[in-house]
């Protein structure tokens, strides 16, 4: 099997969009749900958008499944936040660098897929499609060589995954086993001093039903501002936070260098699931801009580029703890010393109960039971794509 995947020469790269909504976008989720329930963004300060993250457009990209069969039939697959667009990218330009290489050749691909897109990529929309076809390709490797990918990345070096929620029930996060709960914040600069009281006494209280030795932290979104994030890290340190997460827009690193220093000891910055490859995440530790780093497996770069991100990070003696992500992120996590826990994202609308990160799109996603992760096995990242959920192939084959 080895000898195969050595081998193994790339058929065909397909990109779908996703019917139904969840998945990859995860924000993309319909009716009531805590995950859109008036949470501080950039773009509260403007009337109108302050309530809901869908009424500016959150969920417009939807999910892209980038699949990868190999010339034996062999099929692996990623995911990612990109939609049609991503589709696009990935059918009219960057399957030009797969059909026809051998499978092995990740390294190279992932450079030529960089160096190609650079004047219109970077960050953002084209990392996230780079992602998706990285992550396929690690996935496909795994299965040609019936083996999980934490095994290629160097095997386990903890038994299992230790993991936070993140979600607006810490609370209930703490009765289903987990270590620690990371909130949304609710009320941003533009609701004044008011807001600010109330996103204190939201803490005061939660840190009241969970008591003094579970963990509690903020998601500020990008939303605030350094003078706003230095006071909310003043107050809320009284009550135990032991992060303060994406307080300012991702390019503003020096002002993440100045909160740093600005916020009292023990309470730890965070930030990164808007950063993308190991340049971005080099001005964060350079600028000692954040304790925690929190790069998107599925957004900045993919495995591939995780890997540099992380050998960074720990010789600058910071921790990584990926975004979101679902088995991407678990399947590297387990691998790595400096990244001593996980992140589980609350997908069920009240925050009440544990539903696979991904829902509806995968078939085995494993979710945590009494707060811990055992993963199995299973070659690549051990997942299936639900047959039940439709996919759509908008760019069907390259044009020359
Ligand atoms: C809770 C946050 O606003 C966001 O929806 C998810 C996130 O940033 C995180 O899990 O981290
Ligand atoms: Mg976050």
């Amino acid at each position: 099997m080895t000898a195969r995947a050595t081998t193994a020469r790339i058929a065909q790269v397909r990109a779908y969009t996703v019917g139904s909504g969840g998945g990859a976008d995860y924000h993309d989720q319909q009716g009531y749900h805590w995950i859109d329930d008036h949470i501080s963004t950039p773009m509260a300060r403007y009337p109108g958008y302050a309530d809901s993250r869908r009424s500016f457009g959150l969920n417009v990209l939807g999910t892209l499944v980038v699949q990868i069969e190999a010339d034996d039939g062999t099929v692996g697959f990623g995911v990612t936040t990109a939609g049609e667009p991503g589709a696009w990218i990935v059918e009219r330009h960057l399957s030009r660098f797969l059909e026809g290489r051998p499978v092995t050749e990740i390294e190279k691909i992932w450079d030529q897929m960089y160096a190609s897109t650079l004047f219109y990529g970077r960050k953002g929309l084209v990392l996230n499609v780079i992602s998706a076809i990285d992550l396929a390709l690690w996935d496909l490797l795994g299965r040609l060589r019936q083996e999980p990918v934490y095994a290629l990345l160097g095997g386990p070096v903890r038994d299992e995954l230790i993991m936070y929620a993140t979600g607006a029930r810490p609370d209930l996060a703490q009765q289903l086993g987990f270590v620690g709960g990371k909130m949304p914040l609710h009320h941003g600069p533009s609701e004044g001093a008011e807001g600010l009281r109330a996103n204190l006494a939201e803490l005061a209280a939660m840190r009241e039903k969970v008591g003094d030795d579970f963990w509690l932290m903020w998601d500020c979104w990008m939303s605030l501002d350094l003078d706003y994030a230095t006071r909310l890290a003043d107050g809320a340190h009284r009550y135990g936070l032991k992060w303060l997460e994406e307080a300012l827009p991702p390019d503003d690193y020096w002002g993440y260098r100045d909160l740093r220093r600005a916020v009292p000891r023990g309470l730890l910055v965070s930030t990164g699931e808007h950063e993308a490859t190991r340049y971005g995440f080099r001005m964060l530790l350079e600028m000692g801009c954040a304790d925690i780093l929190q790069p998107d497996v599925g957004w900045c770069g993919g495995i591939t580029e995780l890997i540099k991100i992380s050998a960074l990070a720990d010789a600058h003696g910071a921790l990584v703890v990926p975004h979101g992500s679902s088995v991407y992120s678990y399947h590297f996590v387990i691998t790595r010393t400096n990244s001593p826990f996980s992140e589980f994202i609350m997908m069920a609308p009240e925050a009440d109960e544990v539903v696979p990160m991904f829902t509806p799109l995968l078939v085995g996603e494993p979710v945590p039971v009494n707060g811990r992760l055992r993963l199995p096995e299973t070659p690549g990242f051990g997942v299936e794509l639900n047959p039940e959920v439709e996919l759509i192939r908008p760019y069907s084959g390259r044009e020359s």
